[in-house]
């Protein structure tokens, strides 16, 4: 059926028709067209969505991004028809029902999330079947490979290019802000392409975008680097491994990270930047991804095992996830608090062993420092300032201002003070208690919010001592947060009551 175009400012490769006109070409809201420029020999598939009164019967509203693939002016006329089933969906199902993905299969599902032929529902319902079922090795693999596919890729002249990077799931995890700046200080090159918060409530990304721009194509990381040696961008905006960022945004409000879909999101960045030599930090312990070195050991053995096949040396730590690293929650409280001990401060110690340890390990593997030798050269290039000054130039070329200092940004403004009922220690500190109170004040979007923890587990506390600041951009925000800490009980020190359960037969 012909129709004429008009052209509709909506974010996504989407169609609008009339609800009277849908139902003439059998389609129902939500399925998909196939729209045809005969005039220009082009075509596109579309989502539909429809209505009883917001366009015209005889008309069909083309969103604006994807009309790159049609071509066609408004007022001008195009075919469109019902599209059949992407054959994708048939691999999903078979996901669904427990079978293996084959090479050929997995790359069709990527594409399809990379072009947006899948609807957001169907991509979850990849998302679920693998965090369900599994993906094998070689599963794996071809989802890594198709990523890397399905996207750009760097290609330097020199080796080595080193990487780094942590699988998450324990809050306050900053270190790749020292990591990054001191393996290029050391001369190494890293491009380092991070993703947004996935179950926490800030991702590196969020955190690096604090001082400077992260979104960049894929030949300007390519040139950063070549220049100061190193970059922190989102890997979301460089179209490095595309389809990972699609995953993600699907992954965010589940707080979920499948774990194949997780090996491959991390590799897939690391072998598409050409990375030879990579870490992997794998945090271990209750309410993280990982809840014992049992586990964490056999990821370990993944990631190796992935990186052979790839074409990659990895080596692994396996790192202490019962408790946040360092003192901080959330982009702003993050950055200052990585600031401040490239600026010389010498805490906290939880997040300068693990930056320091993990940035050796880096120098070591790279020829950079002998073996066991890389701990201390880490802190050379952190202690003597030359970290500190290559962050500025790693700011600086992102198009941020090198002269931002840990003192010269503010957190969110509007505060609130949890203070311990009684004298004793703290014995519990919930990570995941503490991620939903951040994301509750609003971190990562809103960069100010965040915690800030003040008594760890382990710490004596007396009556009244500050064990946790809130702090949020909105008041409403810091509300609902005060709220939710009310029930979620962040924060046990020893002793304390948990609940009181009246008998309700006095009452
Ligand atoms: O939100 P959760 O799941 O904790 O972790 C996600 C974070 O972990 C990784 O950190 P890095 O890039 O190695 O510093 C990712 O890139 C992301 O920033
Ligand atoms: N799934 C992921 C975990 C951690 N980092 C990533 O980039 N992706």
């Amino acid at each position: 059926m012909k129709f004429s175009v008009k052209m509709i400012d909506i974010a996504n490769k989407g169609a609008l028709l009339h609800t009277a006109d849908a139902r003439k070409i059998r389609v129902r809201d939500g399925d998909r067209v196939q729209i045809i420029n005969e005039e220009a020999g082009k075509n596109a598939q579309a989502h539909v969505d429809t209505t009883g009164s917001l366009i015209e019967q005889g008309t069909i509203g083309i969103y604006r991004p994807l009309n790159p693939f049609l071509g066609v002016n408004e007022g001008e006329e195009v075919e469109v028809r019902c599209a059949d089933r992407p054959r994708s969906l048939t691999h999903i199902r078979k996901k669904m029902d427990g079978g293996r993905l084959a090479k050929d299969e997995m790359l069709q599902v990527t594409r399809d999330i990379v072009d947006e032929t899948l609807a957001p529902g169907e991509v979850t319902a990849f998302i679920t079947a693998s965090y369900i079922n599994g993906l094998d090795m070689d599963e794996t693999e071809y989802l890594t490979r198709a990523m890397v596919e399905t996207g750009d890729s760097l290609q330097f002249g020199t080796r080595p290019i080193v990487d780094k990077h942590s699988i998450g799931g324990v809050p306050g995890n900053k270190i790749s802000l020292l990591i990054v700046p001191i393996i290029a200080a050391s001369g190494l090159k890293i491009p380092k392409t991070s993703s947004r918060a996935i179950t926490g409530a800030g991702g590196t990304a969020d955190l690096m975008e604090v001082v400077a721009p992260v979104a960049f194509p894929a030949s300007e990381v390519q040139r950063m680097t070549e220049k100061v040696g190193g970059v922190i961008v989102w890997g979301g905006a460089t179209n490095i491994a595309p389809a990972d960022d699609r995953i993600i945004t699907y992954e965010y409000p589940l707080k979920i990270d499948a774990r194949g879909q997780m090996l491959a999101s991390v590799m897939a960045k690391k072998m598409a930047v050409g990375a030879n030599l990579v870490v992997i930090d794998i945090p271990v312990g209750r309410y993280t991804k990982v809840a014992d070195v049992q586990e964490g050991r056999k990821m370990a053995r993944e990631f190796m095992e992935l990186g052979e096949r790839l074409n990659m040396r990895v080596e692994c730590a396996l790192s202490y996830g019962e408790s946040l690293v360092g003192h901080t929650i959330g982009p702003i409280l993050e950055v200052q608090e990585a600031l401040a001990v490239l600026e010389g401060k010498r805490e906290p110690h939880s997040l300068i062993q693990k930056s320091l340890s993990l940035a050796g390990i880096a120098l070591e593997m790279a020829g950079k420092a002998g073996p066991g030798q890389g701990f201390a050269v880490a802190e050379d290039l952190l202690r003597s300032g030359k970290a500190l000054e290559k962050f500025r130039q790693i700011i600086e070329i992102q198009g941020g201002d090198p002269g931002v200092t840990a003192d010269s940004l503010t957190p969110g403004e509007h505060q609130f003070v949890v203070r311990a009922p009684q004298d004793g220690y703290v014995i519990e500190l919930h990570n995941r208690s503490l991620i939903t109170i951040a994301r509750t004040l609003g971190s990562p979007q809103d960069a100010g919010a965040g915690v800030v923890v003040h008594s760890k587990k382990g710490s004596r506390v007396r009556q009244g001592d500050p064990i946790l600041t809130f702090y949020a951009d909105r008041a409403w925000r810091l509300q609902s947060a005060i709220e939710a800490a009310r029930t979620l009980m962040p924060v046990v020190v020893e002793g304390m009551i948990l609940e009181r359960l009246p008998s309700e037969r006095w009452i």
